[in-house]
């Protein structure tokens, strides 16, 4: 994550509305610069809803919501400029080739090139950032289901955007997409610093890509932290297991680090096939979001960071 701590997604006490029915209640939450923040929760939690209100798609009914210091709903051409979001519009465009349709958009980029952040991003550069090298002379229709999703995220880079919307981007992509795709948004945080906001099912890859998670459930959030401090806090223990001498130990403790550290010192080289288990993400997602649909949560955001104290 960088150094640089500006806020640039702020949203506090956001509502959202439709009809008589309530879908968003009071969400708060931050993401610095050049962080990866993975927003989760069950089908018709609100994730969609809230990206789409942050990416200026959607009006929101109250609360106070700024992207890069400005309010979405009233976001211009180049507060617009500076975001990155995945559409689908270009599917209009199956007779464009892969380069040619880069490079397009990306001319609509260059008045809001900077000398910090020159605009576009160069198109051979950015075929082979997303792995269209080889499809870059390929017109859009002859595209695989899984190109098409790199394209999407080409796209959505091509203006060399400072924060990302993804919403459940890799759905579709095999293994190595998948992993590539992981590869690409990591050196986008962190070599670029772009902040990203994505939405996904997949826990393995929030778990990998973010640096703070966030659960919604029912459109209030029940958690917000690190993966790590998620686990430690609802699941509680780490298991540690080593052998010595021959034999098998194991040992749950919160302090996983200080009991290997101790561990060590006691017995040094005679400790032998350690491992330690932390709770996975998807172990305290489930406990998480069935104790808020059971309703035996009151768990809102501030509750759950009174717990973490
Ligand atoms: N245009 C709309 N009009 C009325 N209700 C809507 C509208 N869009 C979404 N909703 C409702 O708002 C709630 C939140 O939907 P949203 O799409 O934000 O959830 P989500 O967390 O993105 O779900 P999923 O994981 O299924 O994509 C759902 O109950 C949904 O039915």
């Amino acid at each position: 994550m960088a150094a640089d701590r500006r806020v640039v997604l702020d949203v506090e006490g956001l509502r959202m509305r439709y009809g008589a029915t309530d879908v968003l209640h009071d969400v708060t939450f931050q993401a610095h610069h050049g962080e990866v923040l993975a927003l989760l929760g069950p089908n018709g939690a609100g994730k969609s809803t809230t990206i789409e209100i942050l990416e200026g798609f959607r009006m929101r009914s109250a609360g106070r919501v700024e992207v890069l210091g400005t309010d979405p709903a009233h976001g211009g051409e180049e507060w617009r400029a500076r975001l990155g979001v995945v559409l689908q519009s270009w599917r209009d465009h199956g007779k464009w080739r892969v380069r040619e349709l880069l490079a397009h958009l990306g001319s609509y980029y260059t008045c809001y090139s900077t000398d910090a952040i020159p605009r576009p991003w160069d198109t051979d550069d950015l075929v082979r950032t997303v792995g269209l090298a080889e499809h870059a002379d390929k017109k859009i229709r002859m595209l695989s289901g899984g190109q098409r999703r790199r394209l999407d995220v080409a796209i959505a880079i091509v203006g060399r955007p400072e924060v990302l919307f993804l919403d459940e981007p890799t759905t579709g992509f095999d293994p190595e997409a998948r992993r590539e795709f992981h590869d690409l948004v990591r050196r986008l945080a962190d070599e670029l610093e772009t902040t990203v906001l994505l939405t996904t099912h997949d826990l393995d890859e929030a778990e990998k890509l973010a640096d703070r998670i966030v659960i919604l459930s029912q459109g209030r959030i029940v958690a917000d932290g690190t993966a790590v401090e998620l686990s430690r806090r609802i699941a509680g223990e780490d298991h540690v297991r080593w052998t010595r001498d021959g034999q098998r130990f194991t040992h749950s403790t919160a302090e996983s680090t200080e009991f290997v550290h101790n561990l060590f010192k006691q017995h040094g080289a005679e400790i032998r096939e350690l491992e330690v288990h932390r709770a996975s993400l998807e172990d305290t997602y489930m406990a998480l979001v069935r104790r808020a649909e059971s309703g035996q949560d009151s768990a809102t955001e501030s509750t759950w960071k009174e717990a973490t104290r």
